[in-house]
């Protein structure tokens, strides 16, 4: 038989295709409506046990003591520069400051104190019940160099104070947590607190060089120990306000893991010669494209394959309109947000591996051709990514068998800690946040740079990185920049926020989801 394919049969098959094509757009449109109005992964405990036994507050003569005890601490300048370039005087006179303006912390038959690796510090807490499982609390005594010739507005060892901020060297990284955590302690202790969970203090001299004598021998005390730690916080991302467009309201986050690193050295050996005869292309030129093709060829933009998706749907419900049609979707917008994320230095850290030139070193004279260029490549590895995988692009990026690529160092990505709702550590410091700053989201995050938490993996799966320091627009360039700075105010919610986590680490059991 024959079927006959008249006209109406023709506008019959496409009326069904045209309405098949009208109720997949508005299937997909109540879709993405639906789950803008209804998603939330951001939930919310049930009621809180209360170890709140002494209230977080500050009186007028604590307030001024905390600064003038901060400002102490950050002209004190106790650079790193390499292994061999410490300033060990500055670290000792650092250990000396410690010990006269926490006079109850180094005084208390409670707290036991050591030294390690020469200038670093553990102190040991007992808890009442040495049955629960204790946490350690982490930050770095030493800082990253700084000229006031770089356009600082204060010298950067001054401490001075510039509309109701310190500015100096450490402020955000990391003296505000170093003494923002043993100045809580020294007001607990002073007010008769005894914890009920043990917990340890590690503050890091050479954290800015890796922390091959401070991090790597506090662990390899505590696991000569036994010790096994139920949560470690150390410093890391901050609180974002105004930083994310369409966010209302700040945001806390708390660094789940950390990026990895590969550091390589790039170089290139020409014969030299008379610079009034120069060949076609020089070891400088070589070395110069092969460094200009990593920095034009970024390494995947990975945004999706790693925590940082959930950072921006804890946050979802906290985003106008559109803004939170987008995150509450990224099932279908995952690519517009991370071409949006690779836009600035700061999110573009998020969604990929980063590439960094930072040293270039060739030349003798401005008549004879260099031998020999070199350059060193600092890599930040993205969370799906390997070290080795890195390598291998790296290799294929350049593909100039004239350039030598020789590894220097490097690690891959650290482990991903649980940030679920059973989760004691992530819960415990997401409450605190709560409690110090009410207006806050919080959410998980990866911390873009490394800390000496990396060196703790063995004593602890649940490690994260945030100090509650507040981070605007314009302070990416404060991290080891210029016109690093913390408001007044912020040192004080700073000390509080560590006062409150102390007493809310003796909670002993997590509340269930809020019904
Ligand atoms: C939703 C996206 C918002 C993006 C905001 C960017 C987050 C940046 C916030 C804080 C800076 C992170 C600093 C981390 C500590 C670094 C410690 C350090 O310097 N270590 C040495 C090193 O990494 O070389
Ligand atoms: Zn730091
Ligand atoms: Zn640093």
């Amino acid at each position: 038989m024959k079927t006959k394919i008249t006209k109406k049969t023709i506008l019959k098959f496409f009326g069904i295709l045209l309405l098949i094509l009208v109720l997949s757009v508005l299937i997909l449109f109540a879709v993405v409506i639906g789950r803008t109005f209804t998603f939330k992964v951001n939930t919310e405990l049930g009621q809180w046990e209360n170890a709140t036994t002494i209230y977080p507050t500050l009186s007028p003569e604590q307030k001024k003591q905390l600064l003038g005890n901060l400002k102490v601490a950050v002209q004190i300048p106790t650079v790193s520069f390499s292994e061999s370039e410490q300033n060990t005087t500055a670290l000792q006179e650092f250990d000396q400051l410690l010990r006269r303006v926490f006079p109850k912390i180094f005084s208390s038959s409670l707290v036991q104190h050591e030294m390690v690796g020469n200038y670093s510090h553990l102190l040991t807490v007992p808890g009442s019940e040495p049955d629960l499982e204790p946490y350690m609390l982490l930050a770095h005594i030493d800082v990253v160099p700084a000229d006031e010739a770089d356009g600082w507005d204060t010298p950067p060892f001054s401490a001075q104070e510039l509309n109701g901020f310190i500015y100096g060297r450490g402020t955000i990284d990391n003296k505000q947590s170093v003494m923002g955590i043993l100045q809580a302690l020294e007001y607990l202790l002073e007010r008769g607190y005894t914890p009920r969970r043990s917990f340890y203090i590690g503050l890091g001299h050479d954290e800015e060089i890796s922390g091959p004598q401070g991090a790597v021998n506090i662990v390899k005390l505590l696991k000569s120990r036994g010790v096994k730690l139920l949560y470690v916080l150390d410093e890391g991302l901050t609180i974002m306000d105004g930083v994310v467009d369409g966010l209302i309201g700040p945001g806390a986050l708390i660094g789940v893991s950390e990026k990895g690193q590969a550091t390589v050295k790039l170089s290139v050996s020409t014969p030299p010669g008379h610079s009034s005869m120069p060949p076609r292309e020089s070891s400088i030129g070589i070395l110069a494209s092969a460094v200009t093709r990593l920095e034009k060829n970024r390494m995947p933009n990975l945004f999706g394959h790693g925590p940082e998706r959930a950072t921006f749907e804890h946050l979802a419900h906290k985003f106008g309109w559109p803004y939170r049609m987008v995150m509450s979707n990224l099932w279908l917008f995952s690519s517009l947000l991370s071409g949006v994320l690779e836009g600035q230095p700061d999110t573009n850290a998020f969604v990929r591996t980063t590439t960094a030139v930072t040293m270039f070193n060739s030349g003798v004279k401005i008549n004879v051709m260099p031998a020999y260029a070199e350059a060193f490549v600092n890599f930040r590895i993205h969370s799906s990514q390997t070290l080795q995988e890195v390598l291998k692009l790296i290799e294929s990026t350049i593909s100039d068998e004239r350039v030598k690529v020789e590894f220097v160092s490097g690690f891959d990505p650290l482990p991903i800690s649980s940030y679920d709702e059973d989760t004691f550590g992530y819960q415990i410091i997401k409450k605190t946040v709560h409690d110090i700053f009410p207006e806050v989201t919080v959410s998980p995050g990866i911390c873009v740079g490394n800390t000496d938490s990396r060196h703790y993996t063995e004593l602890s799966p649940d490690i994260y990185r945030f100090a509650p320091s507040w981070y605007k627009p314009g302070d990416s360039a404060r991290f080891h920049g210029v016109n690093e700075r913390i408001s007044i105010q912020n040192y004080e919610e700073i000390v509080l926020f560590y006062f409150q986590l102390m007493q809310n680490s003796d909670i002993k059991n997590l509340p269930g989801p809020r019904t």
